[in-house]
This record gives structure tokens, sequence and C-alpha cells, in this order.
């Protein structure tokens, strides 16, 4: 089943209660929110006081992706915000196995995030401590960006190697998720799409109208898969 994750860092921040409201209408499947601290990502964007005050409004999971350094220090924070899911990315934290362990600790499933450059090696040793793996397809820090083509083959090769293994760790990707790279993705075994300006905050589409457009690709592409 492929999953839809609007990335909320891309929704219209004067409206946000109305989007979220109207998201959780069309049945997404978790929220995505974009955690950066000015230093891991040259950017600023959402903070655990904007999850917390959403939190009221959908019972859809909230997927929170740290962007920041040390986030050992914020999966606190975060679960009392709401987050079902955390991501933490593989060169911010230190003692990366204990970081996960605390998120899953807390009763939330936890995710290793991957820069484009990020080799899958980094995942040998913390297998049996990720539920799923954020693989970026753009360098994190900004919305409308070019998909980084080396990033489609690292799907497929982090695919053969959860199958390999026997695994159920789910494969999310980030960045510049179109109409065009989504056959793409789910072709190499994404299962996760997070939706950004690329695809679902179009300013020539309502939600509702790019949320239909959406799902309609993906059961065309769902049938076209069983075929094989
Ligand atoms: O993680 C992100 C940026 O770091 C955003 O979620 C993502 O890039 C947004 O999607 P799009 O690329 O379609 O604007």
């Amino acid at each position: 089943m492929v999953k839809i994750g609007p990335s909320i860092m891309c929704a219209n921040m004067g409206e946000l209660k109305d989007n979220i409201l109207r998201l959780d209408r069309k049945d997404v499947d978790f929220f995505h929110f974009d955690v950066m601290d000015g230093r891991f990502v040259p950017n600023f964007t959402l903070g655990p006081d904007i999850m917390k005050s959403l939190r009221p409004l959908t019972k859809v999971p909230f997927d929170a992706h740290l962007m920041i350094e040390e986030p050992e220090n914020y999966i606190d924070v975060f679960s009392e915000a709401g987050a079902d899911m955390i991501s933490v990315h593989a060169e911010a934290t230190t003692h990366l196995q204990r970081t996960l362990q605390s998120i899953r600790d807390r009763g939330m499933k936890a995710g290793i995030a991957l820069n484009p450059a990020t080799p899958l090696t980094v995942l040998d040793y913390i297998w049996d401590t990720i539920d799923y793996v954020l693989l970026m397809t753009v360098n994190p820090g900004f919305a409308g960006q070019k998909f980084i083509p080396l990033a489609m083959d690292k799907i497929g090769e982090l695919h053969q190697m959860i199958n390999g293994k026997n695994l159920s760790i789910e494969i999310q990707v980030d960045g510049n998720i179109s109409y065009e790279t989504i056959p793409k993705v789910m072709d190499r075994g994404a299962e996760m799409l997070v939706c950004g300006t690329s695809s679902l905050f179009k300013k020539d589409k309502t939600l509702e109208q790019a949320m239909d457009e959406l799902n309609l690709l993906l059961s065309n592409r769902k049938e076209k898969l069983n075929l094989y």
C-alpha cells in the first residue's frame, strides 16, 4: 500500500488549520512535518508548538522529520507535541542507535533520514532499530528543488536490501515527488510519498483536485504493477 503524506512546510501557513482539515477529509495517510534548525540545514521551519496546536484536528499520524543537530535532545518534546513517527539524520547524532531506540521506547516509529550523498552502508548496524528509511531525493532544506538522479537508483538498492533481509521497513521518499517521478519511485519500491509543491500544494489546483489526481495516479500505477 503506497501512502500519501502532505509536506506541511509547503502548506499555506495562514490557512494551516483549513489545509489540515481538508487533507484529513481526503484521507491522507500521514502528515509530514519538516523541522529545521538553521544549522543542520540552512533554513528554519516548523517546531513542536505548531505540531501541538494541529494535533487535536486529526487522528492521522504525524511524522516529524528532524533536520536538526543533536535530535536526541528533542525526542521528548516532539513526542509530547503529538508525533507518531520521528526520523533523524545519520550525521546529526553521535549515538545513532541510542537515539533511534529512544524514539521507539516512547512508543513511536523510528526512522533514519539519508541525504542524497549519504551511503546506504550507514544502515548496516541499525536494521533492527528502524521502522522506516527516509530517502531524501533533494538536498534537504528547501521546497521546489530538482530531483537528484542518482537518488532514484538508491531507492531500488534499498528495496533489494530490505527484501533480501526479509525485513518490514518502509521506504519514504521526499523531494520533488511529482506526477513524473511518482511512477518511477513506486516502481523501485517507495511506499511513503512526501508530497509538497511538486504534486499536492499547487498554485493552479485546489488541495482536493490535487489529491484526486494523486489517488488516480497511484491506483493506475498499482493496477499496472499487479499485471507483472
Ligand atoms: O523536505 C523537504 C525539503 O527539505 C520538503 O518536504 C520537500 O522538498 C517538499 O516537496 P517539494 O520538493 O515537492 O517542494
